[in-house]
């Protein structure tokens, strides 16, 4: 994939640049355009922040640790969500850095991230190792034809293990690492060194063709005085501010106000040119009018006031919209907060185009919204932004993946919703989404993590070896399976020395039941689960279990079943107490006793009553908590 110089020669000729004087004169030999890719943790933002330092682009005393991630979120979880860009400057040349999200729901735009890029820093943590999310990372810089650097950090750790970690750079992902940098961005070290090898190695972007401006979106945000900002690499021609752009792909026009470039601040300039990296910012207002991946050019009414003769030029290659790859209903526990809800998930999505919600009602939970995730990490973002930004209490139910039913009329139905799983005499096939997930981890635990596949409805499809030690176990498998504790789980059996990586492969037929769940005899709809026919009576009983773990003792004995149709799979009662908190407290001590009944009272901001039984938030959920490796007793 060359996304970058798909000009064909006819557009070449034909299509002009807007500005012919300014790009004639314009040379892209001492730009360098890069990325940083790396596993979790190993350190990419440090390093960023460390460029930025030493080519002074940025002053120590100004630095907030990681200027790159700026989001609180993203400081507290230390994990990189959103991109931004800083320009640097090293011996005459303009660097610039474009940061990329380091976690796997976020892989379409590091993709594109890369697409602005000729050149990658591929950063390994020399105590660590390759870790599935390096692999991943070095394929999409492969797929975008990158020059990559690699990068030998946290050198100054005494368990800093060089020569292995060489060797598994050398033999699991095939890079020469005869002048690898030894680096710590910690201390200081190797600086310099990366800084040369950016200059030497990543090669300058291609020189403007004379076609007309072509930029491509690798971020864009919403700013309250602003609007939408973009973050955009010009891949040819130039723009000038005040120019009208078109992005192609959302098909709308907007104006310029101003344009500029990031150092990291926004610094306004007139023109920006073929290879640079840059903001903008007009009439925007909705972030869907410029995603992730779009290529903006000059409107067609602009380029021909300025051109009598123009061609429309197409997209750049590689754009796609993001899909969910799962659903989860949120529901403010105090119903008053709907609309307060409402405009909250609106102001999110003005900065979040992969977030999509639809109402969504409920008996039991009243009205809340079915919403769209790319994964569990962006599910947890949202809920405690919501949460935390916008003051909401909210309840959130079990997550589920899209699954497809075929009904006896030949209908194909999506569901992302047990709740609005058609009832068995209707369906004639169910199938569910697989992903191909590729686990890195010790040899060692090679056995624990088949172990895990198993459990998991894994189709194992090849173990590789990295090295003598470190193997890569490839499995086919459900995405269901995935989204819920897999990843945790793998940590635990490989006492955290495994990762993991997937993507989607599309549907495979399953065979699929809806399981309920009946409290003191009345359905529940939202506790509903879908799960593989040859697991629902292990499903059921855990989930009954787990309910009645979560379910406080309420003044009257309560029972919860599993169902699948009217055939109750599995059974448990949580037997009535008087729940007298303040029991504990002998005669006197008045202080003590209200702040037990003001604990109680916030434990019962996450209540919702299911007939007249109070359930918890963590029984909304108790699914995602079964114990899969029971014995299965089926
Ligand atoms: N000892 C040592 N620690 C380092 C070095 N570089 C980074 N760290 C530490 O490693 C941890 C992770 O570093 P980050 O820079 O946040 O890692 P990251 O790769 O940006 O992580 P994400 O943003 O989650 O992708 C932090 O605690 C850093 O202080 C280094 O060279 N030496």
């Amino acid at each position: 994939m060359k996304p970058l110089n798909s000009q064909t020669e006819a557009q070449q000729i034909e299509v002009p640049s807007a500005h012919p004087d300014k790009v004639k004169s314009w040379s892209t030999e001492k730009i360098r355009n890069f990325s940083i890719i790396a596993h979790i943790d190993h350190g990419k933002s440090t390093l960023a922040d460390r460029l930025l330092e030493t080519t002074k682009t940025i002053s120590a005393r100004d630095m907030s640790s990681q200027v790159l991630d700026n989001m609180d979120l993203e400081k507290e979880r230390g994990i990189t969500i959103k991109l931004q860009a800083a320009r640097c400057e090293y011996k005459g040349h303009v660097l610039n850095l474009i940061d990329t999200p380091g976690h796997v729901d976020f892989t379409y735009e590091v993709s594109r991230s890369l697409a602005a890029c000729e050149g990658a820093l591929l950063v390994v943590d020399a105590s660590q190792g390759i870790e599935a999310q390096t692999m991943a990372n070095v394929y999409l810089a492969l797929d975008n034809d990158l020059e990559i650097i690699p990068v030998l950090n946290k050198i100054d750790l005494p368990a800093a293990e060089p020569e292995r970690v060489i060797g598994e750079i050398e033999g699991g992902i095939g890079l020469d690492c005869s002048n690898i940098v030894h680096a710590s961005a910690k201390s200081g070290i190797g600086i310099d060194d990366i800084l040369q090898s950016i200059v030497e190695l990543v090669p300058p972007p291609p020189a403007p063709t004379g076609g007309a401006f072509r930029a491509l979106i690798f971020d864009s945000y919403y700013d309250p005085y602003k609007g939408i900002i973009v973050f955009f690499r010009v891949v040819d021609g130039c723009i000038k501010s005040g120019d009208k752009v078109r992005f192609i792909n959302s098909k709308v026009d907007h104006d310029t106000v101003e344009i500029g470039v990031l150092t990291p601040n926004q610094v306004p300039k007139e023109y920006l040119m073929a290879g640079e990296v840059g903001y903008l910012y007009g009439s925007i207002k909705d972030v869907l009018d410029a995603r992730v991946g779009d290529t903006i050019t000059l409107t067609s009414e602009f380029k021909k006031s300025l051109l009598p003769e123009y061609k429309e030029i197409e997209a750049m290659e590689g754009y796609a919209e993001s899909v969910p790859m799962m659903y989860a209903g949120l529901f403010p526990v105090d119903a008053d907060d709907y609309e307060n809800l409402r405009d909250s998930l609106g102001k999110l999505r003005l900065n979040d185009a992969s977030l999509t919600y639809e109402p969504e009602s409920s008996g039991a939970l009243g009205f809340g919204f079915r919403i769209g995730f790319l994964g569990l990490l962006h599910m947890e973002i949202i809920q405690e932004r919501l949460e935390r930004e916008y003051d909401l209490d909210l309840i959130v139910t079990a997550p589920s993946v899209v699954y497809e039913v075929e009904t006896t009329k030949g209908e194909i139905v999506m569901v992302s919703s047990a709740a609005k799983m058609p009832e068995q005499q209707l369906r004639a096939k169910t199938s569910e989404p697989y992903v191909r997930i590729e686990v890195l981890t010790p040899s060692e635990y090679n056995g624990k993590v088949m172990e895990l596949g198993q459990e998991r409805r894994g189709i194992l499809k090849d173990i590789k070896y990295a090295t003598e030690t470190r193997s890569t176990i490839v499995y086919e498998m459900p995405l269901a399976e995935v989204i819920t504790d897999f990843f945790d789980q793998l940590k635990s059996r490989t006492k955290g020395y495994s990762s993991m990586e997937y993507k989607l492969i599309g549907y495979r037929e399953s065979p699929l039941v809806r399981l309920d769940v009946l409290i003191n005899g009345d359905m529940a709809p939202p506790l509903s689960t879908i799960c593989h026919v040859d697991q629902a009576q292990r499903t059921g009983r855990g989930l009954v279990n787990a309910l009645k773990e979560f379910i406080p003792r309420q003044l009257f004995k309560v029972q919860v079943q599993a169902a699948i149709g009217a055939k109750i799979i599995a059974s448990s009662s949580i037997s009535a107490m008087r729940k007298d908190v303040t029991a504990k407290c002998y005669g006197g001590d008045i202080s003590r006793k209200k702040k037990l009944l003001k604990k109680q009272a916030a434990g019962k901001k996450r209540m919702k009553m299911m007939g007249n039984v109070e359930v918890p938030q963590s029984a909304f959920t108790a699914v995602l908590k079964i114990d899969k490796s029971e014995g299965s007793g089926d």
